[in-house]
């Protein structure tokens, strides 16, 4: 990969601090967790291996891998005063700002008293956001209060199954594994920043967390996904989507779903979504989202040398899956909580508040006036 010029604004290409958990940009493909590539993650290993791995610096062995989804599976279940929240939550309100909110709530019933609860605590979240989510979603879209514990091996399975509520098929389960692979971890990323300042502190996870989930939730970050999906849904086929590119390009208007901050030439986790987004839209019928996409990535790669990022792709991969686009990002905070809360762990491990400082833009010291001089 080469080398991308980082420096301006945005704090960007400074070093921020250290971390063992991930590199991005770096070598080989791109991306590793913990020194594994993602492309060998993603074809090797289920989510939670990659949870665990991010939790606990190592894979586990069998048999800790088992406990491990064992307590997953227990923690699905959702306490009636948070079902309570959910239920007083509008339908119109962002999925985001349901689990912005669920996630904060969890804190005042279930709070980290100490921080030797952390691991604890982040099994709970991971496995509470499905049930959180789609909770609300039933309740405030169908009237419908659903049973949150499912006996799903994964947690890909259990989203998908609270979702369509039917057990999903085997392509849709491993689309849905190896999408949360991609999406778990990222270095100092905007959210996963958040959350480390946050916990520079020593403040509680639940915080830390919720902070980070008001971040991935912009157009810029997380957001990117639901974007590209309205994007693309109107685009009647290739030629449309070229005419319609070409059109925004013109205007100087940003295409979400393409440019990253730190890679230069291509982001390593888009051949591999990509790859799925083809297989869906063959078992589908109807390839028009993958074929409108594919012209996409040829137009900003010929026209402004942009790439597609790791959100691009899930648009259509999702929207296959019968996913409607507004639960895309939230799918994103199901598997980046285990990025955030890793950091957060290694934040505490070394910690000194973060805490950088300014250079001064605005007036010189002046005189307050008086208020009927202003
Ligand atoms: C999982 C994730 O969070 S991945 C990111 C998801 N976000 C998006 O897809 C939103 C669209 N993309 C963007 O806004 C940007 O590419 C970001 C936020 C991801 C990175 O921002 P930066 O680091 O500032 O981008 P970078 O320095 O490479 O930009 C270079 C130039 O390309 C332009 N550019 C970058 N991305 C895009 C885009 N998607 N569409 C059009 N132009 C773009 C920038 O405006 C900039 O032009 P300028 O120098 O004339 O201002
Ligand atoms: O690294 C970034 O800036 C954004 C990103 O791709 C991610 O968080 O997955």
């Amino acid at each position: 990969m080469v080398d991308k010029k980082l420096s301006g604004a945005g704090l960007r290409g400074q070093v921020a601090g250290e971390t063992k958990l991930c590199t991005v940009g770096k070598s080989g493909s791109g991306l590793t967790y913990a020194g594994y590539d993602i492309k060998e993650l993603a074809e090797k290993v289920s989510f939670e291996e990659v949870a665990y791995l991010l939790a606990h610096g190592e894979l586990p062995k069998a048999d800790a891998l088992a406990a491990y989804k064992g307590r997953l599976a227990k923690l699905r279940g959702l306490p009636q005063s948070l079902k309570d929240v959910l239920e007083r939550i509008p339908a119109d309100a962002h999925p985001m700002d349901v689990m912005r909110t669920g996630c904060s709530f969890l804190g005042n019933i279930e709070p980290e008293e100490d921080f030797d609860q952390a691991d604890d605590k982040i099994e709970r979240l991971l496995a509470a956001f499905p049930s959180m989510l789609l909770y609300w979603y039933h309740f405030s879209h169908n009237n419908k209060r659903i049973e949150t514990d499912t006996d799903a091996d994964s947690i890909g399975a259990h989203f998908l199954e609270l979702l369509h509520g039917e057990k999903p098929s085997q392509l849709h389960t491993d689309v849905m594994n190896t999408s949360l692979i991609l999406y778990a971890e990222h270095e100092f990323n905007a959210s996963t920043f958040t959350a480390r300042v946050c916990a520079s502190t020593l403040s509680d996870i639940f915080s830390c967390v919720t902070g980070a989930i008001g971040s991935l939730r912009g157009p810029l970050h997380g957001g990117a996904n639901e974007a590209a999906m309205e994007l693309i849904e109107d685009m009647k086929d290739p030629d449309d989507a070229e005419k319609t590119l070409m059109g925004m390009l013109e205007r100087k208007e940003k295409i979400m779903g393409f440019g990253h901050a730190v890679y230069r030439e291509f982001d390593p986790r888009n051949d591999i979504i990509k790859a799925w987004s083809e297989k869906l839209a063959k078992e589908n019928g109807d390839t028009r989202l993958y074929d409108v996409s594919v012209r996409c990535e040829e137009v900003m790669w010929r026209e402004k040398k942009l790439f597609p990022n790791a959100d691009f792709f899930h648009a259509s991969a999702y929207h296959f899956m019968g996913i409607p686009t507004k639960l895309f990002t939230p799918i994103f905070v199901m598997s980046r909580v285990t990025g955030w809360t890793a950091h957060v762990k290694e934040q505490r491990e070394n910690n000194r508040i973060i805490r950088p400082s300014a250079d001064y833009v605005g007036p010189e010291p002046r005189p307050v006036p008086a208020l009927n001089e202003r």
